[in-house]
């Protein structure tokens, strides 16, 4: 039994895609409502709507069900994952937590790792991050991410549990170049989403792309990943998928900014939050990031896009 914490779009795209192997898998909805409407209509309406919930797949609103020691992959957006855990500490500890978010933690610096650490003790946590959007995977279709657990027996384990027909999982030890590749591969997405948006073309987005991912090497390198993580599915790959694609939120309220319009706020993105938190981090520790400079700079309203443009353009000419 495997069980999914957190019903939003890609909790429930996960619990579809291992439940359609016949695994038994359990996929816990915090709105006792929402849950018995998924039971009863066998859809997530709400975030995934017109996918069917396979047979296997059972819904609770009732954590305190989770079976002793079984994995639960936890699926809720990362600035909400310190209260779900502190609110279900009991019923998540002493079994291996995978953290499915992406992002940095504002009002500590976090990442998932380090908050599941923090929280339950006892668990031995991993995460699962990398390109695929929640409907591609509901659907079936062929994705590849990345599992990273510092424990390598256990994530070899979970790499064969989770892995299935059409969702190909790798296996990684570090940790910290798998959660920092996804968390900032979505700051560079509200940037390219902006250039795009405001329709400066697909050459600048591929210089921010670029650059992006330049900047993100800094930081995840300084924080001791591994060149190889970044440059695989869940820093370089993540990356590619989310500047390049209307389907992500990131991209997507960047175009946003980009036009000048409003975006609906209770959409997740997590590169919002993100990229305050980062470049906090990355003052601090005196490394240049421009881009998330930008970005933040566009979010608060201290620049406007073509100010922001400019920035980025004058720096001093350097080597790459
Ligand atoms: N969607 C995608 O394509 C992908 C998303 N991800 C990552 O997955 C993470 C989750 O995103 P996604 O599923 O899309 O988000 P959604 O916005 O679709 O859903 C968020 C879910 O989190 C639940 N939630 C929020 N706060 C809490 C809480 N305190 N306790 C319990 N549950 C809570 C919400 O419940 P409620 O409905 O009751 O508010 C909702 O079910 C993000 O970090 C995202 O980057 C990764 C890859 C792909
Ligand atoms: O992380 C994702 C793709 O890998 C989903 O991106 P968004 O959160 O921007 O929709």
């Amino acid at each position: 039994m495997i069980t999914v914490a957190g019903s939003g779009a890609f909790g429930t795209a996960l619990a579809i895609s291992l439940a359609s192997t016949g695994t038994p898998v359990l996929l816990w909805a915090r709105d006792p409502e929402q849950a018995r409407l998924m039971q009863q209509s066998r859809e997530n309406a709400l975030r995934l709507p017109g996918i069917p919930l396979p047979d296997s797949l059972q819904i609770t609103a009732d954590i305190g069900s989770i079976p002793p020691e079984t994995p639960v992959l936890v699926s809720v957006p990362m600035q909400k994952l310190r209260d779900m855990l502190i609110a279900h500490r009991a019923a998540l500890s002493g079994r291996t937590l995978v953290a499915c978010c992406k992002g940095v933690e504002l009002s500590s610096g976090l990442g998932p790792i380090a908050i599941l650490s923090d929280l339950v003790p006892d668990s031995i946590p991993a995460i699962l991050t990398g390109p695929s959007f929640a409907r591609d995977i509901a659907q079936g279709l062929p994705t590849a991410l990345t599992l990273a657990c510092a424990e390598a027996e256990v994530g070899k384990s979970l790499q064969k549990a989770l892995t299935t027909p059409n969702l190909r999982i790798y296996r990684t030890t570090d940790t910290t170049g798998a959660e920092l590749g996804g968390a900032l591969k979505n700051v560079i997405a509200i940037a390219a989403g902006a250039v795009m948006g405001a329709g400066l073309g697909e050459s600048a987005r591929a210089a921010l792309m670029t650059r992006g991912y330049a900047e993100m090497q800094r930081m995840a390198l300084a924080l001791g990943a591994q060149p190889e993580t970044l440059a695989g599915l869940s820093g370089f790959g993540d990356l590619t998928l989310t500047c390049t694609s209307e389907q992500s939120r990131n991209y997507r309220f960047g175009q946003s900014l980009g036009r000048n319009a409003t975006f609906d706020p209770t959409i997740t993105v997590e590169g919002a939050a993100t990229a305050h938190a980062v470049l906090t981090r990355a003052r601090t520790m005196k490394i240049d990031m421009p881009i998330t400079a930008a970005v933040v700079a566009l979010l608060d309203g201290t620049l406007k896009l073509r100010q922001a443009m400019d920035m980025l353009l004058s720096r001093p000419l350097k080597e790459e």
